[in-house]
């Protein structure tokens, strides 16, 4: 296990095309331009620019012809004021330090717009879950989450699932830790399968704000939902549990795409129909549907709603301009680049930032957390019912900042962070 000097790269990235910004180089810069609108010691700012610690560990696989193949994994630890570090862990090629850091920040905020009492982590490894079998899949994981054991905990840092992981691969990770510690540990990472401490409703739960999210935006600008077109960007547990609960709810999913492409039906989808990434990845484009569309394309439809709910930075410079959606709702995490987002807001076109719109994820594994502490299980109803209070909440404290300083919604989102995170610092007597 290797700690990597918190900051290492994430300067030399600073100075980088707008496109090819990492997470943490637009996390960064979302972070300074929001500062601006709270009353916050610089110093605590400047410490927030900063993760507490990187831990960097070769995970070694043996493949099932019995060769070995070495894999580089991650853990981002941001910061904890509020609570354990939270986060989950991805399994995707792309996976690096920088990026491991920028989405932990972005996780610390979402806790705390949430209210909920964590703080931020992410992590992963730089792998192609789809080049690795079944067996080779839980072997990476149950070594991975040796190789973590000293940094994770039910107290310190929860994992849980994120891109490319599910409620299997939680359930691996937390048999994998409490075989070490000696005893079941459910409390170690959340996301699992209710049948091992999992809370009912958790893998739809991001989908679910996101839809809420998109409710309400919807109703802010004085909308119905029922006449509303959606485009949803990636069929996962974002971005298909959003489109099913929009379908659900009358609006019209017009648009959905995968890895591979869009279908469109101007008419509305039969998005019932169509499976997720968990049911058959890559099936979107086999669909029976009047058009087939590109990735950038589903980005530029005349739709009410673009639901970006895959990948980040897919919302650019080079297409925001394009952008024909007139509500913009990030079910991914940072799908829109710092340039991007200020083109949409000249353009009056309103972002609901990802670390409130996808925070139902975090907010059930929240709930998980608590029933797996007390012995105790919640029904789906309750889960569902507490994250829709916990986001009209969440909401309501972001509107009021949007409405008292004439904030556009990330920044106002980052007001209500950021003031409720550096209260705890003070309180705390914690400096920088
Ligand atoms: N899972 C969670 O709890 C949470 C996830 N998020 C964020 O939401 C986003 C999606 O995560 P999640 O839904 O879990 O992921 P999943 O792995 O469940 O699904 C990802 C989806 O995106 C598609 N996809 C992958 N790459 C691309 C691409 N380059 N262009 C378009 N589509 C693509 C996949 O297609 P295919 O099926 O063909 O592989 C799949 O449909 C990420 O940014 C993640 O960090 C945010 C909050 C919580
Ligand atoms: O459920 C969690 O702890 C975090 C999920 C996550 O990684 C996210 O919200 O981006």
């Amino acid at each position: 296990m290797t700690t990597i000097p918190p900051d290492q790269d994430a300067d030399s990235e600073s100075g980088s095309g707008e496109e090819l910004d990492s997470a943490l180089v637009t996390a960064r810069r979302q972070l300074e331009r929001a500062a601006a609108h709270v009353d916050v010691d610089d110093g605590v700012v400047e410490r927030l620019k900063h993760p507490t610690r990187v831990e960097q560990v070769s995970v070694p696989l043996e493949r099932d012809d019995g060769s070995v193949d070495v894999f580089t994994g991650y853990r981002a630890q941001h910061d904890d004021v509020r609570g354990p570090y939270k986060g989950g862990l991805r399994f995707h090629p792309e996976v690096n330090a920088d990026e491991c850091v920028g989405l932990s920040m972005w996780m610390t905020w979402k806790c705390a717009v949430m209210d909920l009492p964590f703080g931020g982590g992410k992590g992963g490894i730089s792998v192609n879950p789809k080049e690795l079998s079944e067996a080779e899949t839980e072997r990476l994981t149950r070594r991975f989450a040796e190789e973590l054991r000293y940094v994770i905990g039910p107290t310190t840092d929860v994992p849980a699932p994120d891109m490319g992981t599910d409620a299997q691969t939680m359930a691996w990770f937390m048999d994998a830790y409490s075989m070490q510690q000696g005893e079941t540990i459910p409390g170690v990472v959340t996301g699992k399968p209710p049948v091992i401490g999992g809370s009912y409703g958790r893998q739809e739960a991001p989908g679910r704000s996101t839809a809420i999210a998109t409710r309400e935006a919807v109703d802010y600008y004085d909308r119905d939902l029922k006449n509303t077109t959606v485009a949803v960007q990636g069929f996962g547990s974002v971005g298909a549990n959003a489109a099913r609960l929009l379908d659900e709810w009358g609006a019209s999913v017009v648009a959905v795409s995968d890895v591979n492409g869009a279908i469109y039906d101007p008419d509305g989808l039969d998005i019932d129909s169509i499976p997720t990434h968990e049911e058959e990845p890559e099936a979107v484009l086999e669909q029976d549907a009047p058009e087939t569309l590109t990735n950038e394309e589903i980005l530029e439809l005349d739709v009410d709603v673009l639901i970006p709910a895959a990948v980040g930075n897919v919302i650019t410079a080079d297409n925001a301009g394009d952008i024909e959606a007139d509500i913009v709702v990030e079910g991914a995490n940072g799908p829109t680049t710092f340039a991007a987002d200020s083109i949409l807001e000249e353009r009056d076109v309103p972002v609901i930032p990802d670390f409130l719109a996808n925070a139902g994820g975090v907010t059930v594994s929240y709930f998980e957390w608590l029933q797996d502490i007390n012995r105790r299980k919640w029904s789906l109803e309750e889960v569902n019912e507490e994250l829709e209070k916990k986001m009209l909440d969440a909401w309501e404290d972001v509107q009021s900042e949007v409405e008292a300083k004439d904030l556009s919604w990330r920044d106002a989102a980052y007001v209500v962070a950021l003031s409720r995170i550096a209260e705890a610092k003070s309180k705390r007597g914690l400096w920088p």
